[in-house]
């Protein structure tokens, strides 16, 4: 079988220019609008039409793999859990199932392992000479309602304690009021606060109201500086769908069409099987190109979704389905 997945080493070669920010456009952002039965019937056709051939299913449920940030995210999280984590982010495939389809030879680890504040340091131990980066949520996640300066402090404690990036969430208030100044200013703050590690800005999607409020937020943001836009916490009533998926990646290609930058997209929440993994994968190929699938430009913010891909994985080599417990997350 012949299989084309991304190999970290692969990716740490590949050219990308950082989003270096830019002015405030108050303009543009005035000029996005977003029809959302338009963006409906666009995403209804996702996954009907069989956008990636099953023979190339595994290949792409390997790619996925590459895509994931591992997340354990829950209050009763501890040094433990995250060790375990980042054991199953080591070795997120067993290896029987790698031989058996032929890739043993593969380095496939995940795109990063994302942990509460507390547990950086735990998971940069735990990932010693993986080259697997942890990603800290940081700015009081889920709500981001706590002073600047706080948010601002924490970032940069993450950051001191080996985090290579930082998933922070915007107030969403900020996007209710239209505050687009305000919005701008923080997300700018935050990104001079990462240094050198990559900022990925959590919308909070599902309380935005309405779809052009997502676009101006998706777009504000990358006017500050976001490497990412990311769809939300995982915590909201709504997490990550298609639709508002299409919203943040038109607009990506927005900006890409207007600046050259290349901004990088992760739905996060409640993505939990293969199918609908790959049904993410095929919006993105079909609205950005497959160049976007890869670890620096597209993850997965999911805390299960592994356990999904390895029993399809398994199922793909042996014809059958094994049990969850088969496939240990933590
Ligand atoms: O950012 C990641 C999310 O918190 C994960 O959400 P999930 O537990 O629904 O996969």
């Amino acid at each position: 079988m012949s299989l084309r997945v991304v190999d970290r080493q692969a990716v740490s070669e590949t050219p990308h220019k950082r989003n270096p920010g830019f002015p405030l456009d108050l303009d543009w952002v005035a000029r996005v609008r977003m029809n959302r039965s338009a963006l409906e019937r666009r995403a209804g056709t996702i996954g009907a039409r069989r956008s990636v051939k099953k023979d190339h299913q595994l290949a792409w449920l390997l790619r996925a793999i590459t895509m994931i940030d591992l997340t354990t995210l829950n209050s009763d999280d501890t040094d433990g859990r995250v060790e375990r984590l980042c054991a199953k982010a080591r070795q997120p495939v067993r290896h029987d199932i790698l031989e058996g389809l032929g890739v043993g030879h593969l380095k496939i680890v995940p795109g990063a392992v994302c942990v509460y504040h507390s547990f950086v340091k735990t998971a940069v131990e735990a990932l010693g000479g993986t080259g697997i980066p942890v990603a800290a949520v940081s700015t009081a996640f889920p709500h981001g309602l706590a002073p600047v300066e706080t948010k601002i402090a924490e970032i940069e404690a993450s950051v001191a304690a080996g985090a290579r990036e930082i998933d922070i969430v915007i107030e969403r208030g900020m996007v209710l009021r239209q505050d687009w100044q305000g919005l701008y200013e923080q997300v700018q703050a935050f990104r001079k606060a990462c240094g050198d590690a990559h900022i990925k800005t959590i919308l909070g999607t599902g309380e935005l109201a309405t779809q052009a409020n997502v676009a101006k937020a998706s777009l504000v943001c990358m006017m500050a500086g976001a490497d990412f836009i990311k769809t939300s916490t995982g915590k909201e009533k709504v997490n990550a769908d298609l639709v508002t998926s299409l919203s943040m990646i038109r607009m990506i290609r927005w900006f890409a069409d207007e600046t050259g930058i290349e901004i990088g997209y992760k739905p996060a929440g409640g993505i939990s099987t293969a199918k609908s993994a790959l049904d993410y994968m095929a919006l993105m190929k079909e609205e950005l190109g497959t160049h976007w699938l890869q670890p620096h430009l597209f993850r997965f913010g999911a805390s299960s979704l592994l356990t999904d891909i390895e029993r399809q994985l398994e199922h793909g080599l042996t014809g059958r389905y094994s049990a969850d417990y088969r496939h240990p997350m933590v």
